[in-house]
């Protein structure tokens, strides 16, 4: 796989509210390369979206990113001023959200949302818009574009709607799409579908994404590497095949025992049980430690990270052995 292009270094992004500082992203380091997808997982409130906005350069008061560095080809994304930071949304970096109606306008035709995306950031002819729209939503399988094009939002099924969304995304060719649970709210088996056609486009466009989720399950079909988030920390890191199948955080195993079995219809996620601990008043051993059925008083202290393999990283005292 070619070099990572994209790489966040020791992010911190904290919100500092009247009740105390939320520490809700603490020393994230990752990278993501040319045509690969890089799950991200964990429970809620572990930090995922916040990871991702701070990418987008979309964290507002009270919250700010207090250290860290995010840089995109070599350039430093966390030292943008808010106008070089609206080039890059959409132009560079596309986020795809959980919720299409939070990005589509119900009173425009899908048109009119395509090309005032273009607009927003190239000068391009209406004929060229045009062809560019219709590959758009052919390539994330969108059948008689032509039509779809002329639709309003509230038209079309909530699969249709996300990958317009999608189309959205990749109509200006950016380095690297973030997606937080775009397929969430979708059932199964549109979810495989759209899941199938964004593979496709990472592959053939040498793209980067992120891909935010609760759901290994969905991860294991789709991404290269996991990164595994636990109150706003990193836990485990690594290939798919290392962490699905050789995962040794016991956090990361109670996250695989969660996820309902295929052949048992019906069955529900797994809780875990315990509370994640306030983000306020997080002390500096592991955060897991009071779920942990492995703990002893070594995990009280930092924990450091250890290197498994060359892509297998974890942070743990007491792993499981392979
Ligand atoms: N604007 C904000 N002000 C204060 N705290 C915030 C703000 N945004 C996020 N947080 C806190 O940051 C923590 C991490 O939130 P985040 O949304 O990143 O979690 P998540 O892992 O994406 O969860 P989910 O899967 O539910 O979306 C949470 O405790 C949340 O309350």
């Amino acid at each position: 796989m070619s070099k990572a292009f994209f790489q966040v270094d020791d992010l911190n992004t904290w919100f500092f509210t009247r009740k105390g500082t939320i520490k809700s992203v603490r020393d994230i380091s990752f990278d993501v390369s040319r045509g690969e997808v890089l799950g991200i997982v964990g429970e809620s409130g572990s930090g995922k979206s916040v990871t991702g906005m701070s990418i987008m350069g979309q964290i507002d008061e009270p919250g700010r990113i207090v250290s860290g560095s995010i840089s995109l080809n070599g350039e430093e994304l966390t030292k943008l001023d808010f106008e070089e930071m609206r080039r890059y949304r959409g132009n560079r970096i596309a986020m795809v959200f959980q919720n299409p109606l939070m990005t589509l306008n119900p009173l425009m035709r899908v048109r009119d949302q395509m090309y005032e995306a273009i607009g927003a950031h190239e000068d391009v002819p209406r004929n060229a818009m045009h062809k560019r729209c219709i590959e758009a939503l052919r390539a994330v399988g969108i059948p008689s574009p032509e039509e779809r094009l002329n639709a309003y939002p509230h038209e079309m099924s909530g699969g249709m709607r996300q990958r317009v969304v999608i189309a959205i995304a990749l109509l200006l060719g950016p380095d690297l799409i973030i997606a937080d649970e775009p397929t969430t709210a979708l059932d199964v088996t549109i979810q495989a579908q759209i899941i199938y056609q964004i593979r496709r486009q990472i592959d053939e466009r040498g793209l980067g994404m992120i891909w935010i989720t609760h759901d290994l399950s969905t991860l294991s079909e789709l991404a290269d590497r996991i990164m595994v988030m636990y109150a706003g920390a990193m836990m485990e890191i690594g290939t798919t095949e290392e962490i699905i199948g050789g995962a040794r955080h016991p956090y990361t195993r109670k996250l695989l025992d969660s996820v309902p079995s295929r052949n048992v219809p019906g069955e529900k996620l797994k809780q875990i049980p315990g509370n994640m601990p306030s983000l306020m008043a997080l002390g500096e051993g592991c955060p897991f430690a009071s779920r942990c059925e492995r703990v002893t008083e070594i995990c009280r202290e930092p924990v450091p990270a250890t290197q498994l393999s060359d892509t297998h990283r974890i942070w743990c005292l007491h792993p499981f052995e392979n």
